[in-house]
């Protein structure tokens, strides 16, 4: 199946509940610093959410808790790679997307047979630190060469503005945080979201 050209990335099933339910067909639920117990309860209300609304939930991070959870679909950075069992999530029917910042990590990605790559910080991100400078669009020409049919998200400090330039340069998905969750109007930005993201559905 087809991922929706619109990454929605929230860090509640609370934020799920308010926004799936305007259209949202991919969100990523990236919960730090939760105990177990909550990150269950997280995972299961969101996974309910979604199943509700025809959304793909994609974990991130607790790739263990996923399986649990009868979840299908986790996305782990490269740390995250390193110390997980993907035969563990392959033999659990999980997809797998991965984050990558340069070549060597595009290399140990591509390894992994992810079912998307993504490709960050595209432009300067305000949500975390990031050792990266920002990659810029021509380095998604690049990547999109790499990494052939495999679904290529961009990510970092995108807005609605800079969608177009994104999907021109060869992404296939727009991945968002901060220009939704700071919004004034998050249900309202959104639903531009969705517009933006409308002819490459
Ligand atoms: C779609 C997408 N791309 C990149 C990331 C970042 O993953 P990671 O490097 O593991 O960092 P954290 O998000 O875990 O802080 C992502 N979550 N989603
Ligand atoms: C979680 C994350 N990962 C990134 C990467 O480059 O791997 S950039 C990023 C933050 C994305 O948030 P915003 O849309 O607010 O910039
Ligand atoms: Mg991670």
């Amino acid at each position: 199946m087809k991922l929706d050209p619109f990454y929605l990335i929230v860090d509640s099933a609370a934020w799920i509940e308010r926004l799936v339910p305007l259209g949202v067909k991919l969100v990523q639920l990236r919960i730090k610093d939760m105990d177990e117990a909550g990150l269950r309860r997280e995972i299961r209300v969101a996974k309910t959410i979604c199943a509700r609304h025809g959304c793909q939930l994609v974990v991130n991070d607790y790739w263990r808790l996923a399986i649990d959870a009868g979840c299908d679909y986790v996305h782990l950075g490269q740390e995250d790679l390193a110390e997980a069992d993907v035969a563990a999530i392959r033999h659990a029917g999980l997809k797998l997307g991965l984050s990558t910042h340069d070549d060597a990590e595009l290399d140990t990605a591509l390894a992994a047979a992810p079912d998307y790559v993504a490709l960050g910080p595209v432009y300067p991100t305000i949500l975390k630190a990031m050792k990266w400078a920002p990659q810029g669009l021509d380095r998604i020409v690049e990547w999109k060469k790499r990494v052939g049919t495999t679904p290529l998200v961009a990510i970092g400090g995108l807005n609605v503005e800079r969608i177009s330039g994104v999907f021109a340069h060869g992404a296939d998905i727009a991945a968002v945080v901060t220009d939704i969750t700071l919004n004034a109007d998050p249900e309202a930005r959104t639903r531009q979201w969705l517009a933006a993201t409308a002819e490459w559905r």
